[in-house]
């Protein structure tokens, strides 16, 4: 993307909406006065009182052991440098949203307008009743060692600098890993390191702590060499000066031979020329943001043998702290760790490394586009929507927290926990990114019968944007053109086609030959032919039949028979399938769920249910999700009697007989695959009771209908679909309403269903 691109996109996602990226939500219901007089008085009094007895209640009765403070006081925001308070706030609020979307912990931005050490102290240390933990951001050296140092010795709550810690702890983790590659040994290599702060210094004490030999280590700030004749350092740089060379040795100088460069600094100081000056198997990590001190290009452009990361997303190889802080806290606050330690460090550190070298999984491939991550120069660190981090950095954290002393509360039931971890995190966006990614390898021609409608519009300007498909759009081109010069939309060399227009008259003859061919002997003139054909529906069917196009986008309809009846009439089913049916998949909290059928069979029999679910396995496992399904009704397991609940159980039945390779049970009440605990201790036979479910059978059309409509509306749950299912070519039909993302998932997925 190029920056001005880039910078209209970032300043238009902030201002969008509701101003920022988050806002604070109830927990508890609020509807009624018996709830209000619970939530506030009299009976908040009740907590508090509770309280006053006995302080560690607060963890029990409130936010407290799930809440962080982002703290800062803007003086080294990112690579900025002393951009203040107030401007610091997006990237506070960032952080944030990290902390929530990786770790499922809640965090707010506190930014201070001083850079008085003491008031900042203070000021922190009066907050402390309020958080869990404190995570200090963007505070620049030197003011942030002593703020850390004094909050860690005064506050009884874990207090981390995060570009200190974070930071070091994730490079370390790189930075092992890239001498495991290199064949390099961590006692003699010698470090260049540009910057001497916040991350540089707490980067470079790991190091040494790892086993880095302190007299190979020359570090650089913006005055050079960190030398024992300076006047200007504080102790923590102090300890990192050296003799060994003159005070105007450059950076050019020391990267002669150097095997690692390790930048902490700012944007593009490095050039080729020094790193190609560099030992052989060089590693370096140039980790300023948002600019690098040396571009990822320029970089491996000069040195085929390097290993070379940055802290961004978008090159192999992102060394950035957000590997490490939400699962570091995270462990931390799950034992309700006083402090975080060396020891907590260093877990941090190996899980870290460790994780890198296991298998990635299928769904952190699709997100990147990549077909086979494998630990290597071009991957020595994890990324960071791999969801094995929850689940693989926070146990470490928390265990070296209750090994070392620091926890106040212990994990007994590791499983346990890594249940609960992997439930805090709904799997929806890896998803969803992973679906992209995989239409962007390979982009289909879309034809969209709604090319007139602006929502559409807007979806086809995305889906351009993003590669995932070549658009065609049926409408009137004076029209199409109008909505889109009148919205702004930057949507160009896009295929118009009006079925309507004279031009399209030879297309129209040999387009409804077609279909009067298959329709002739079911009462279809060729002249009933010719007329139908005008109608879009009819016209994009075509076109896929004949290969002109690859997936049809139709809708936006009430009324879905109908606008289906084309592509049946044109397309068909597929051989050998008896039903077509359609499911949705709901981005809920528990990762992604996959509802069927909602759109298609009425009343389907218990063999048609079987159908359906073993079509919609087929469905969910090309998505790489791996189904789980329950079969769903009013009763549970025979609890009660009735036509519908029989049908369910049958269907199991067939099922369990015909699939044994399929995670299958029911039937079931809704509420049970998502109550793990409730249906582990009343049905512990179920082969659900582990993980629940994410693939949901309904007895019927109203259910099902009924179900998704009101999960969508009531939870504000973003969904996809219907994805149409047993058609002979991607054919799907949008449902009245559907937003621009909404279209915009549906056409990745059709993409991708191929
Ligand atoms: N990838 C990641 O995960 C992380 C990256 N960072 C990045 O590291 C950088 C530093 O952050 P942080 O340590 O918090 O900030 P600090 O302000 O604490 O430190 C910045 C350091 O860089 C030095 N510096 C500035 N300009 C130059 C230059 N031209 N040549 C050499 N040194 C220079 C400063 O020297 P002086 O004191 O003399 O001004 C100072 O020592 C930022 O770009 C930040 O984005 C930080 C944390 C995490
Ligand atoms: C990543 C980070 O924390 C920084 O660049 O400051
Ligand atoms: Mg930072």
């Amino acid at each position: 993307m190029n920056s001005q691109k880039l910078k209209e996109d970032a300043l238009w996602y902030h201002a969008k909406g509701r101003p920022g990226k988050i806002e604070v939500k109830p927990t508890k219901e609020t509807s009624n006065q018996r709830d209000l007089s619970l939530a506030y008085s009299p009976g908040v009094a009740e907590p508090c009182l509770e309280i006053v007895a006995a302080e560690e209640k607060v963890y029990d009765y409130t936010t407290k052991g799930n809440l962080v403070a982002v703290i800062t006081n803007g003086t080294a925001v990112l690579g900025l440098g002393d951009i203040g308070p107030a401007a610091s706030k997006p990237v506070m609020e960032g952080k944030c949203l990290l902390f929530k979307i990786y770790a499922d912990i809640d965090a707010f931005d506190i930014e201070l307008d001083t850079k008085n050490i003491d008031d900042f102290v203070k000021t922190v240390k009066i907050l402390q009743p309020t958080f869990g933990a404190i995570n200090l951001e963007d505070i620049a050296a030197p003011a942030c060692f002593e703020i850390e140092e004094r909050l860690r010795k005064e506050l009884s709550i874990p207090v981390m600098h995060d570009d200190q810690h974070g930071t070091a702890i994730c490079s370390a983790a790189a930075l092992l890993n890239a001498l495991d590659l290199s064949g390099k040994d961590i006692s003699k290599i010698r470090l260049v390191v540009n910057g001497a702060g916040a991350a540089a210094i707490a980067c470079i004490d790991l190091y040494v702590a790892l086993g880095v030999d302190k007299s190979n280590i020359t570090v650089f700030d913006k005055d050079g060499l960190l030398h024992t004749s300076r006047a200007n350092l504080v102790p923590n740089q102090y300890k990192y000066v050296t003799d060994k060379f003159a005070e105007d040795w450059k950076l050019a100088d020391a990267l002669v031979g150097a095997d690692v460069f390790l930048g902490l600094s700012v944007g593009n100081v490095v050039s080729q020329d020094m790193v190609k000056s560099m030992a052989a198997d060089c590693i370096v990590f140039a980790m300023a943001n948002p600019n690098p001190e040396i571009t990822y290009e320029d970089a491996v452009a000069v040195r085929p043998d390097i290993i070379m990361a940055t802290g961004r997303s978008d090159y192999p190889n992102q060394v950035n702290n957000v590997l490490g802080f939400p699962y570091i806290f995270r462990g931390a606050l799950d034992v309700r760790a006083t402090t975080i330690n060396e020891a907590m460090k260093l877990a941090a550190v190996k899980a870290l490394a460790a994780l890198a070298k296991k298998t990635v999984p299928e769904s952190v491939n699709m997100t990147y586009g990549e077909t086979n991550l494998i630990f290597g120069r071009k991957y020595i660190l994890p990324k960071p929507t791999d969801p094995r981090l929850l689940t693989t950095v926070a146990p470490a954290v928390a265990l070296a927290a209750m090994e070392s002393g620091v926890a106040r509360t212990s994990i007994t039931d590791w499983d346990d926990y890594d249940m609960k971890l992997t439930s805090r995190i709904g799997l929806d966006n890896s998803l969803i990114r992973g679906i992209i990614n995989q239409a962007k390898q390979k982009p289909k021609r879309v034809v969209f019968t709604d090319g007139e409608n602006l929502t559409v519009l807007r979806a086809v300007q995305e889906v351009l944007e993003q590669g995932i498909a070549i658009p065609i759009l049926l409408g009137n081109a004076i029209i199409i053109n109008r909505i889109i010069s009148e919205h702004k939309l930057t949507i160009d060399r896009v295929t118009i086609i009006d079925p309507r227009s004279a031009r399209q008259e030879k297309n129209i003859n040999a387009y409804a030959e077609i279909l009067y061919e298959k329709r002739k002997r079911k009462g279809m003139t060729l002249s009933d032919a010719k007329g139908l054909m005008l109608h879009r529906n009819y016209y994009g069917a075509v076109m896929v039949e004949l290969g002109k196009a690859d997936v049809l986008i139709s809708g936006l309809t009430r009324n879905y028979p109908q606008t289906l009846r084309p592509a049946l009439q044109v397309i068909g089913r597929q051989a050998g399938i008896n039903k077509i049916l359609g499911m949705y998949i709901l981005m809920s909290r528990f990762g992604p769920i996959f509802l069927a059928d909602t759109t298609v069979n009425i009343n389907p029999t218990a063999q048609e249910l079987v159908e359906i679910a073993e079509m919609t396995a087929r469905e969910v496992k090309k998505l790489n999700v791996e189904p789980r399904i329950a079969f769903l009704s009013y009763s549970t397991f025979g609890s009660a009697e009735g036509e519908d609940a029989v049908k369910m159980a049958e269907a199991v039945r067939i099922l369990h007989e015909k699939r044994p390779d399929l995670i299958v049970d029911g039937e079931m009440q809704a509420h049970l695959p998502f109550n793990l605990n409730l249906l582990k201790e009343s049905y512990p036979f179920s082969p659900l009771g582990k993980t629940g479910a994410n693939t949901l059978i309904f007895p019927n059309l109203s259910s099902s209908n009924i179900a998704y409509n009101l999960l969508k509306e009531i939870a504000q749950i973003d969904k996809i679909g219907p994805v149409l299912m047993g058609m002979k070519k991607p054919i799907h039909v949008l449902q009245l309403g559907s937003t621009v993302r909404e279209i915009f998932n549906m056409v990745a997925v059709a993409v991708v269903d191929m």
